[in-house]
């Protein structure tokens, strides 16, 4: 059936509508850029309460498989495409795209002009969208910025791996990548609610790491204390939104982008080793650089196109983040030895006396 896109601005987009429900969707509109990879964005945790635009035109060729979900289940609000294909081809492929999103319930607007709504967030920024069944002159498009991460953190702790170094993964909507990054790497990996993390310290972990996850890191405030005194106390690495709670933990500021970077090649310089490499993103705050004059935290990282900054080290404790995803998945593995480089400080502190 018809269905419309109305942005925040009162622009509306007419395309067809997959969804059994008469209820508008409401929901904050972001776009991603990779090629491929939409089973990764559909079930990354971070993207939840977001819908997004592919601005790839084809998208389902390869199907849905069982292993490339990054949560158990997809966390977009809705999907918006131009061609949405039901003929796919691949061999661990089990379902469409869009039988996938139907069983969830997830509603698909195709045949949308993908490149005029993204011509339009690219200029007038990410913004609160509707998905309606009717041309709903008086549809008011919300969008939810907070809350996100309580409704994607787990409720109990959970133990994966058996290596030697233990590291506690503070879930904000962990990916499953990164937990995978760790146990290939040989660590027993705790993960821990964010409202468990109070239980960081019986868990005596060598290392820790603050996962990525939705929404504006300005909700967490209530948090910051805690987190300054565990990344103060333990080797640190902090993934996306866990690379902005820390800068703003240490009394730096965030701020949004216009329309954020979400995409498998973008282009990130490291200041310490002088190269460049591509990595995938999928973010909308970043840190704000004249921010950290305050605190002992230094950019490492920043973004070739924009110069925003996409990652920092501290000048004296075993801490590192990366605004970018080096787990991956979707998009290049290039800077997956930041993993490598955690371990490394976990493992020249392995046994030390806390800093705190
Ligand atoms: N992938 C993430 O962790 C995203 C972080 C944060 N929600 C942002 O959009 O900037």
């Amino acid at each position: 059936m018809k269905g419309y896109l109305h942005l925040e601005d009162g622009s509306v987009y007419t395309g067809e509508l997959e969804h059994g429900s008469t209820q508008d969707i409401n929901g904050e509109i972001v776009f991603f850029t990779g090629m491929t990879g939409y089973q990764e964005v559909l079930t990354d945790p971070s993207y939840k309460n977001q819908i997004v635009v592919f601005t790839y035109p084809l998208i389902g060729n390869y199907g849905i498989n069982i292993t490339d979900d990054e949560s158990k289940q997809p966390q977009v609000k809705a999907v918006v495409i131009y061609e949405c294909t039901s003929a796919y081809s691949h061999y661990e492929a089990q379902y469409s795209f869009k039988e996938y999103l139907q069983k969830w319930n997830i509603p698909i607007i195709h045949h949308i002009d993908t490149r005029a709504v993204v011509k339009k967030i690219r200029s007038h920024g990410s913004m609160a969208a509707t998905i309606s069944p009717t041309l709903n002159q008086e549809a008011k498009p919300c969008a939810i910025y907070e809350d996100g991460v309580f409704e994607v953190t787990s409720s109990k702790l959970e133990s994966y791996g058996e290596g030697e170094k233990h590291i506690a993964l503070i879930d904000f909507g962990y990916k499953k990548s990164i937990l995978t990054a760790l146990v290939n790497r040989g660590c027993k990996v705790t993960t821990v609610p964010l409202k468990m993390m109070d239980k960081v310290a019986e868990l005596k972990p060598d290392g820790v790491l603050l996962s990525n996850g939705p929404g504006d890191p300005e909700q967490l405030s209530s948090y910051f204390s805690q987190i300054k005194e565990i990344v103060s106390t333990y080797p640190t690495i902090g993934i996306c939104l866990g690379h902005q709670l820390i800068a703003l933990s240490f009394g730096a500021k965030t701020k949004k982008l216009l329309f954020g970077h979400r995409g498998a090649n973008q282009p990130v310089y490291d200041l310490k080793t002088d190269k460049v490499f591509m990595t995938s993103q999928n973010h909308s705050y970043v840190v704000i650089g004249d921010s950290l004059k305050a605190t002992d935290l230094k950019t490492r990282f920043y973004h070739i196109n924009d110069d925003s900054i996409e990652g920092l080290a501290h000048s004296t404790l075993p801490i590192i983040t990366a605004q970018f995803h080096p787990e991956a998945h979707p998009g290049p593995s290039d800077s997956e030895w930041i993993f490598d480089e955690f371990l490394d400080l976990v493992a020249a502190t392995k046994g030390d006396i806390l800093y705190v």
